[in-house]
This record gives structure tokens, sequence and C-alpha cells, in this order.
């Protein structure tokens, strides 16, 4: 019979996320990763539209963490802590008991964009909403989608009881508590980056009773409380275990890539994944009309860059073409602008996707490189963007041979790789651990439970540590080609 481990307290760090939950057993002292359970998500709708149920992420996550559980044979006597990690952005609305009145309506649900255009307007222009919170409605800010639910189903914004993001429905769920953090909610545009606080006139602009929403933890205090009893009991854990304010999934990364405020420019991030982001951590408040300027989770902020196509997209282009999604070849001219769920960096929420650019010669292969180089470019025209706003020159030689820090699903993949390599001309740094999100999740669990800095934790543990992937020149003709399109097709993919 296989020994069983010796019972060191161990942390959970949950990834709710768009497509799947992840969860990650910690050793709280080490930071040794025991075992990762996951759990797949059901996304719905078309046209726009999409949707889960909130029940079935609380669902998947006791799945995960069972699953976690028996993988490394950890008793549950061991677990001291537990955070979550949330998308971003969705609305979940609920009844008094906590029940869900209607699926979430998710970060790339682009029906609400015209009540983002309608936000901006009613406020006075972008300007007024950078200054208040950091970043200008776009179809995926929670306020769009809420001023969506009271134009279109009324009778269900008007008795919502409770107003909730994701990461903090699941925090709710765990700890009978109704309390966000200072991260996922800076991607309300309800939330003050300038006061750190919800913003009063903005709430009485979406007529949103503050009673609704959830408490906001102060920046860096991470511990609401313990498991209630009955979700002790669903789980199988003891009501002991400290559960974390936990954050949105991208601020979780941050933590788990050690990123906390310091001159931190030095490392922006891609994240391959549903979405593709870019973001970086700063001590300074950002406004930027492209960029959302979030909160982090310790007091500084991080600035962000999201697409709404990056690896579904190109897995969809594999699925047509046929094609292994590593069977793929430099686009050879060949242009794809894979705007299948419309796009929110650029903000062309109608887009649909773009094939330009095919000869006679052209083969499968090539059209599959050119959908990875479409998604890749338009996520690293953001990175130029931030940095940019940043105030630095992206083509300055001194900033270029930074090393961008590649993480989510997409980062496991060599097409993925050798795009972003060759695209950004940039030196990457890939992490060893895949799961970045529940690692940062963990170490808020970890900090929450012995009252240590989880940046410090995560720092300490290592869990951004990878190979460093040297530069190859820069694709400077493939880069200008695909700039060329997207600048001639916006105003037609605008409407
Ligand atoms: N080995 C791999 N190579 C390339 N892509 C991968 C690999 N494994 C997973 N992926 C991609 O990762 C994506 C999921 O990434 P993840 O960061 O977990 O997404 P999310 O957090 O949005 O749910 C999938 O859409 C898939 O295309
Ligand atoms: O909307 C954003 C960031 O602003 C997305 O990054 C969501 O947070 C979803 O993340 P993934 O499921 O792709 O990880």
């Amino acid at each position: 019979m296989a020994a069983t481990r010796p019972a060191a307290p161990v942390v959970i760090g949950v990834d709710s996320s768009t497509q799947s939950t992840k969860a990650a057993l910690v050793d709280a002292t080490t930071g040794a990763l025991l075992a990762v359970g996951r759990a797949p998500h059901t996304v719905t709708g078309s046209d726009g539209a999409r949707e889960s149920a909130p029940e079935a992420w609380w669902s998947a996550l006791r799945e995960a963490i069972a699953a976690a559980l028996a993988e490394a044979r950890v008793p549950a006597s061991a677990v001291i802590g537990i955070a979550v990690a949330g998308q971003q952005h969705g609305l979940v609305v609920l009844d008094a008991a906590g029940r869900p009145l209607r699926p979430a309506l998710l970060w790339n649900d682009t029906r609400s964009a015209p009540q983002a255009a309608e936000l901006t307007t009613a406020l006075g222009g972008p300007g007024a909403w950078l200054a208040r919170t950091g970043s200008v409605p776009v179809a995926s800010m929670t306020a769009a989608k809420w001023q969506w639910l009271r134009a279109h189903e009324p009778a269900v914004a008007g008795t919502a009881a409770a107003v909730r993001l994701p990461h903090d429905f699941l925090t709710e769920r765990l700890s009978g508590i109704a309390v966000t953090d200072p991260g996922d909610a800076s991607g309300t545009c309800w939330y003050s980056t300038e006061k750190s606080a919800y913003d009063p006139e903005l709430l009485d602009l979406l007529g949103l009773d503050p009673a609704v929403l959830p408490a906001v933890a102060p920046s860096g205090a991470t511990r609401v409380g313990t498991l209630t009893a009955a979700a002790a009991r669903a789980l199988g854990l003891p009501g002991t275990v400290t559960v974390a304010a936990g954050t949105g999934d991208n601020m979780a990364a941050a933590v788990g890539l050690g990123l906390g405020g310091a001159g931190l420019l030095d490392h922006p991030v891609v994240s391959l994944g549903t979405s593709g982001t870019v973001f970086a951590a700063t001590r300074t408040r950002p406004a930027a009309p492209g960029l959302a300027g979030f909160a982090a989770t310790d007091g500084t902020y991080l600035p962000l860059g999201c697409t709404l196509n990056c690896t579904l997209a190109v897995d969809r282009f594999a699925g047509l073409l046929r094609l292994d999604r590593e069977d793929a070849a430099p686009g050879d001219g060949v242009v794809v602008l894979p705007y299948l769920d419309g796009e929110r960096t650029p903000d062309l929420p109608h887009a649909t996707g773009l094939l330009t650019g095919l000869r006679h010669t052209t083969t499968p292969r090539a059209i599959l490189g050119a959908a990875y180089e479409g998604a890749a470019f338009t996520v690293l025209r953001a990175l130029d963007e931030l940095l940019t706003a940043c105030g630095l020159d992206p083509a300055d030689p001194r900033v270029r041979e930074r090393p961008l820090r590649l993480i989510g699903g997409g980062a496991r993949g060599r097409a993925w790789t050798d795009t972003v390599r060759r695209l950004s001309g940039r030196p990457l740094v890939v992490p060893a651990a895949t799961e970045l999100v529940a690692l940062g999740a963990a170490a808020l669990a970890a900090a929450a439970a012995t009252g240590e800095d989880p940046v410090a934790l995560a720092t300490a543990w290592g869990t951004g540590h990878g190979e460093t992937l040297p530069p190859v020149a820069h694709d400077e003709e493939t880069w200008e080609r695909i700039s060329g399109v997207l600048d001639r097709a916006a105003p037609a993919l605008l409407s």
C-alpha cells in the first residue's frame, strides 16, 4: 500500500475561469504544488450572448477540490486556508436566499456594448470615467451588464437582492460573508480606484442600491472568515479553514508571479487563455482609454489590456481546418483577424472574423498560422499601448530587451510561443508552473491563514520561475501587414 503524505499544512487556491475550475493544493510552507483538480464549465449563448450558471461554478469548485484532495492523498484536516480567483466582470444577481435569479452575464458577452457607449456619454466622455474608475466602460464591464439587465429584464434587476462578481459569489458560498476585493471591484466601473471605495455618484447613475453590493475588503487584507458549516460539509473540510477575500483571475496571476508594484514594468505579463491579456504592476494609477486601469490586491495597480479572441478562437480555426493546433506555419501573406466573438481591444464589439490575402498557393497550415498571428498581434499591440501609457517607448531597444512573462493555457503550446517571440522580438520567460492563477490564489489563502504577505510568499515559493527563451528577429513585415489590414478594416468592423 502506498504511504500517505505527512499532514503538513496545505492551502487550496481556486481558479474559477471561463472554461473550467482548477483547484491547486499547495504546501503552505514550501509552496510545493501537491495536486491540481479540474472540472469544466459550460458557456452558452450565440450572437454576442455568453452566460454560465453560477450554481455550476459552485459544483465545479466542489468537484475540483475533491479531485485534488484525492490525487494528493492529503487528509482534509491538513487544509488551513482557501481563496478563490475568478474570471472578472461577470454579473451575478441573487435573490434574498443567495440563489441566482438567472445565469451570469460573462465578461465576453458583448450584448452590453450599447449600454457601455450610453454610460460613457452619460458621465461626459471617456476622461470622466478614467478619472474616477481608471477604465472607460466597454461591453465587458459589469456596469454595462447591469444596464443591459435593467433594459432587457427589468423585473430581474428590480428583484435582485444581491449583485456579485463570480469570485465573490463563490467566496460568499464558502464563508457566508458578502465581500469582494479592490482588484475585482475595479472591473465593475462602479468602484473608484481614486478613492478605493464604491463611487456613490456612479451607483446613483446606475440605479444601484449599495446595500446589494458586497463590502470591499481593504487592500492587502486577505482574511474574511472561516468556512460555514454548510460549506465545510459540502467540501468535506474542517470548519476552521480560513477563507481569504480572493480576487480577479488576472490579479491572482500577478500575485502568483510575485508582482507587487515596484518598478515592475521590467516584467510585463502576457496571458494566453480564453482572453488574451497583457498587464503589469505599477505604483501609479494608470489612465489610458484603450486599457483597463485595475487595482491590484495590495494597494498598487494593474493596468491591463484584454482581447476577447485568443486560444478559443485559434482552436476554432484549427478545428475548421481539421489541423492539430500545433500544425501551423507562418501566415505567408495571409491575414486573419480572428474576432469571432467581436473584440474588446480594439473596441469592436460587433466585429466578426476576417480572412484576407489568399492565393492558389495558400495552405491550411498558413491560414492557421495567420490566426495565431492575428490573435498574438492584437494582444501585443495592447502591450505597446500599456508600455506607452506607463511612459515607456515600446520601440526603445532597452524596453524591447525586457522579457515578457508568458502564462495561461496557450503558453504550453509551441505554436503560441513561436508566434509571440516572432511578433514581439522580445525574450520570453515561461514559468514552469502552469496554474499561475490558482497558485496566486493559494498564496492569498496562505497569507490569510498565516498573516504573511501574499506577494512575498509567492516570491519565496518561486512560482514565477521558468525558462527564458531568447529573442528572435522581430517579424516587422507580418506586424505591418496585420496592422495595415486592421486599420483599413476597423471602420467596417465597427457595426
Ligand atoms: N498544450 C497546449 N498548447 C496550446 N494551447 C493549450 C494547451 N493546453 C491548453 N491550451 C489552451 O489553453 C486554453 C485554456 O487556457 P486557460 O488559461 O486555462 O483558459 P481560461 O483561464 O480562460 O479558462 C484552451 O483554450 C486551449 O486552447
Ligand atoms: O475580462 C477579463 C479581464 O479584464 C478576462 O481576462 C477575464 O478575467 C476572463 O479570464 P480567462 O477566463 O480568460 O482567464
